[in-house]
């Protein structure tokens, strides 16, 4: 049997169901790309001093659904006088953004631009010359990609305006998922040549899932293959949502000069395409007019239709003014009743000021979002709420984790009401523990500035925070609340690393410590016989990218094996299993008796706990004994020691002795129980199928599919892509697909790319799981 692991740098947290139901082990959501590591055996036997501290984990609530936010946008009126002396801007001239899309769709080169035209930034740095402000990380640069989603504040129009750039690649899905979890708006970019591409589908998702209102921004216009109009029908048969055309480009690739704004009816038009490149405000082209006049009445008809009084005129003949349309625009945006559209540029620097101004008209402030929920410290049933405001308790909830060389931790938390002063204290609700607030600073990129205090609204980095890790509430501790916390995917692959010498094992501690704690997506382990190492993560890009870190900040010199998946373990049929733990020998003896119902859960259920315990069978304060002893059991399964998903266990029946019972001896015979229904429940291996998209051209078609198949895949989908491109979809799973990217690159000459995501969990067939077990009782 496979070795114990003692799991660190991630805890799965129980959610706020009761003690009574509780669910653990959510499915893993993600995937992989990108080169393998080198393959190197790993014996070394590391001992750390520290484990990693436990991350939070637990079940997104979604934001209020659009009704609750239209009770919101009432109640912020009268929120909105109530500012605090020392605020700088009002709390609704307040966007708190991020830029969100598929991997190279430009929102790097976007954010760049808007840090340029917002005054933050006096030089352009370029995502391809490795000099972009926001892609700050060495390994960013080096690669053209973003890793870390980056935060910066800038002005426009009056407006304070905080970013956060997210990455792209799949891998790094947590990061967009934090992201959004504190935004109250979002810009999805896209590639004007390619349209919608899965990852763009995936944080669409997400940001449905978060009720964040969007505008849609149709990037690079300029190359060769762009199409506006497509990208607009992809967004409705892809994504299922509602564009609102806002303007309509003048040309398209070369000849791409600017668009027209269907408010103002104005033609924008640029004169250059260098940095800071001005545009004129110039009567519509006429070859444009009717085009302009038919999309213009298509958007007064969307929006028309948002006022009773506005449409009733409207029958009646009269013409919304230019004010009213903007007002319903916004209002349509916000209770996401469609996605403003617009397109532009940002490399050749076309369109990106009138893409800000469409984030300060149409995005919401915190004002137009609904209280951020909360539940009482001592009572996760009790719901609480904390409105934006700066009269309010001081709420905010910790999003990201960052070392920093100078300032050492950084904590970026989201203020969601009240105020914050540096020197204070914090409750750390979570933990129960008072934080001094060391340092208050406000980000760009990776420069700071240092501030005395923070307002509901504000993004802030506090320095020196101790014990707080990602998704823990920071309050005022005589109102204590707990913030909901995010979801945090489990990771799907593994590897072993070995560091090179005692020195570099110790730094290896520190290392992985320091990057669990910035990282909920990435954990360590160790495993106490073997003293093998593991690290988990979300794809091969993501552990390379943790290697290169140890490395290179850590200075861990350090081999590392193979790539191999997370398999989940579960068990097909349901069996009530009866188990006492009887223990006579020397001192005071220990008895426990359960009797368990365990039965296969629904995919994605992970583990579920109840009790059906009447009259006593099993007293009351011996129940978390056993709940206890099923989870520790639930996170090394029996045939080869990955982790048990999908098992519903109830308790319905036990025994107790008057004297030598207690929640341990329940807790020894609940894992007692488990190890038989692992037995005679039939317990069998999922593995991880992932969803993925090859873009090839036509030519070699065949090729890809071939080896797609010999993957174990299931081609499932073709269809036809611009410029003469095939969209080959399957399903394969995760097992065979190492390295496909160096494969793919040498089978179509490096022609075609590929995106994946995890799409569930799937059963391993038996040859293939006997050979998986055997090989884990060997490595074992
Ligand atoms: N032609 C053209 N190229 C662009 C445009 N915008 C971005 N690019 C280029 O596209 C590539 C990807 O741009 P990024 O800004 O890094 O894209 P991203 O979405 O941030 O990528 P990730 O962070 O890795 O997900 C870079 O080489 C950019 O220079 C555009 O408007 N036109």
């Amino acid at each position: 049997m496979a070795a114990s692991f003692s799991r660190c740098g991630q805890q799965k947290a129980l959610g706020s169901s009761t003690a009574q139901e509780r669910r653990v082990f959510a499915p893993a959501c993600s995937a992989v790309s990108a080169p393998a590591a080198a393959s190197v055996n790993v014996n070394a036997a590391p001992v750390f001093a520290n484990a990693a501290p436990v991350a939070a984990r637990g079940v997104a609530v979604p934001r209020a659904p659009v009704s609750s936010r239209l009770q919101r946008n009432v109640t912020c009126a009268a929120g909105k006088d109530a500012t605090a002396e020392g605020r700088e801007q009002d709390l609704s001239r307040y966007r708190n953004i991020g830029i969100m899309a598929h991997i190279d769709a430009g929102k790097t080169t976007t954010s760049e631009r808007i840090l340029y035209y917002t005054g933050k930034s006096y030089k352009i740095g370029e995502v391809h010359e490795g000099t972009a402000t926001m892609d700050w990380m060495v390994q960013e640069q080096e690669r053209g990609i973003t890793i870390t989603s980056a935060a910066t504040t800038c002005q426009w129009n009056g407006h304070r305006i905080n970013v956060i750039d997210t990455p792209g690649h799949v891998d790094f899905t947590l990061e967009v998922e934090r992201a959004l979890r504190v935004l109250d708006g979002a810009v999805a970019v896209f590639d004007a040549v390619s349209g919608v591409e899965p990852q763009s589908e995936t944080v669409w998702r997400q940001a449905d899932k978060y009720n964040v209102p969007r505008v849609c921004f149709v990037n690079k216009m300029d190359r060769l293959g762009a199409n506006f109009f497509r990208t607009r029908d992809m967004v409705i048969s892809n994504l299922g949502a509602k564009p609102l055309v806002l303007q309509v480009p003048i040309g398209s690739e070369d000849a791409f000069k600017g668009m027209v704004d269907l408010v103002k009816m104005k033609a924008l038009v640029w004169s250059g395409e260098e940095l800071g490149a001005k545009f004129d405000e110039v009567d519509i082209p006429a070859d444009m007019v009717d085009q302009a006049n038919e999309y213009r009445e298509k958007l007064i008809d969307s929006v028309v239709e948002l006022d009773d009084a506005v449409l009733e005129a409207y029958f009646e003949g009269t013409m919304p003014d230019n004010d009213t349309i903007k007002r319903l625009i916004r209002k349509g945006t916000i209770d996401r009743v469609f996605v403003p559209m617009v397109c532009g540029t940002a490399f050749k620097n076309k369109g990106v000021q009138p893409l800000l101004d469409a984030v300060v008209d149409y995005l919401p402030s915190p004002l137009d979002i609904p209280d951020v929920d909360g539940v009482a410290v001592d009572d996760a049933e009790q719901a609480l709420t904390r409105p934006a405001s700066d009269d309010a308790p001081f709420s905010a909830l910790a999003f990201k984790i960052a070392t920093d060389p100078f300032v050492g931790t950084l904590t970026f938390c989201r203020i969601y009401s009240g105020k914050l002063e540096a020197g204070t204290y914090a409750l750390n609700a979570n933990k129960g523990k008072k934080e001094r607030i060391g340092r208050l600073m406000m980000m760009h990129a990776n420069n700071r500035e240092d501030i005395k205090a923070a307002y509901a609204g504000d993004i802030v980095a506090i320095g020196g925070l101790k014990e707080v890790i990602t998704g823990e509430t920071l309050c005022d501790e005589k109102n204590p609340i707990i913030l909901e916390r995010m979801d945090f995917p489990d990771p799907v692959i593994k590897i072993a690393i070995e560091p090179k010498s005692k020195g570099d094992l110790e730094k290896m501690g520190m290392g992985l410590n320091k990057l669990a704690q910035e990282d909920p997506s990435f954990g360590y382990s160790r495993d106490e016989e073997t003293g093998q190492t593991v690290i988990e993560g979300m794809g091969e890009l993501h552990l390379e990218i943790i290697v290169d870190r140890l490395r290179r900040e850590f200075k861990v010199e350090c081999d590392v094996g193979a790539p191999q998946v997370n398999y989940r373990e579960s068990i097909s049929r349901p069996n009530d299993i009866r188990y006492v733990h009887k223990k006579q020998s020397g001192g005071s003896g220990q008895f426990a008796d359960v009797a368990i119902k365990f039965e296969p859960g629904e995919p994605g259920t992970g583990f579920v706990f109840r009790s059906e315990i009447k009259g006593g069978a099993v007293p009351k304060e011996y129940i978390p004994g056993v709940l206890k002893g099923l989870e520790e059991s639930m996170g090394s399964g029996q045939l080869a020691g990955f982790p048990v998903v999908d098992v519903t266990a109830t308790l319905i029946d036990g025994s107790y002795h008057e004297v030598d019972s207690s929640a341990l001896a329940f807790q020894i015979a609940a894992r007692g129980a488990f190890r038989e229904a692992m037995s005679k429940c039939g317990a069998r291996l999922l593995e991880p199928v992932m969803k993925v998209e090859v873009i090839t051209p036509e030519d070699h078609m065949g090729d890809v599919i071939g080896d797609l198949n010999s993957r174990r895949g299931m081609v499932n989908k073709f269809e036809d892509k611009p410029g003469g491109m095939k969209l080959v979809q399957a399903y394969v799973p995760l097992a065979e697909m190492f390295s496909y990217v160096s494969t793919l690159r040498g089978m179509t000459k490096g022609r075609a790319n590929y995106s994946m995501c995890l799409e569930r969990y799937e059963v391993v067939p038996p040859n293939i799981q006997t050979e998986i077990v055997a090989k884990q009782k060997v490595a074992a």
